[in-house]
């Protein structure tokens, strides 16, 4: 089994919703890899990260990705930092990859004062310049497709990654 589609991008890139809206379209399931590395500690990313360390986090996040990458027929959304690790970006070799591309200020309002998102939990604005500014070359690699997000409805955005999947 493989996926009909990955998608990547940073926090408040709207993986999770999208990806849920694109799996609707298809007529298939959906899939993160955020909620199967809670499922697998038996607790939230934000514990996982105060009580583990974020070096545990990725370790279970590498075998997350691993497992859902060889599992998941439907529609995959990566953790946002998933794509950091090179194990992982070579195992999206082969995949339909979609990045969802957002702009800084987009980012910050989305994310807004959720506090589910351990490495943004101080200055929000300035933790995710810092992603964006680091990992937007690296999502922008290991994607087949980008998508521009900027000022779209989810619904809008979901339509555009169905075009691109065979
Ligand atoms: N295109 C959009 N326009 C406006 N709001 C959006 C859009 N996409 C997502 N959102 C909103 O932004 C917030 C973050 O979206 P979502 O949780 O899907 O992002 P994510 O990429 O899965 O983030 P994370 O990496 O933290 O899991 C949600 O409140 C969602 O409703
Ligand atoms: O951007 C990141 O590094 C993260 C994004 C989230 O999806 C979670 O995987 C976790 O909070 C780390
Ligand atoms: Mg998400």
């Amino acid at each position: 089994m493989a996926p009909r589609v990955v998608i990547i991008g940073p926090p408040g890139a709207g993986k999770t919703t999208v990806g849920t809206l694109v799996a609707q379209r298809l007529g298939t399931t959906f899939r993160d890899t955020d909620a199967d590395v809670e499922r697998a500690a038996g607790k939230p990313i934000t514990d996982i990260f105060v009580e583990d360390g974020e070096a545990a986090f990725r370790s279970l996040e590498r075998a997350a990705v691993a497992t859902a990458l060889d599992e998941q027929d439907g529609v995959l959304a990566l953790g946002g930092g998933a794509v950091v690790a090179p194990e992982n970006r070579a195992l999206l070799a082969g995949h339909v990859v979609v990045f969802l591309d957002v702009g800084l200020a987009d980012a910050v309002s989305r994310v807004g004062l959720n506090r589910d998102r351990p490495l943004l939990l101080e200055s929000p604005r300035a933790q995710l310049k810092r992603l964006l500014d680091q990992r937007r070359p690296v999502y922008l690699e290991a994607a087949t497709v980008t998508v521009d997000t900027g000022g779209r409805t989810p619904e809008d955005i979901a339509d555009e990654v169905v075009k691109h999947v065979h």
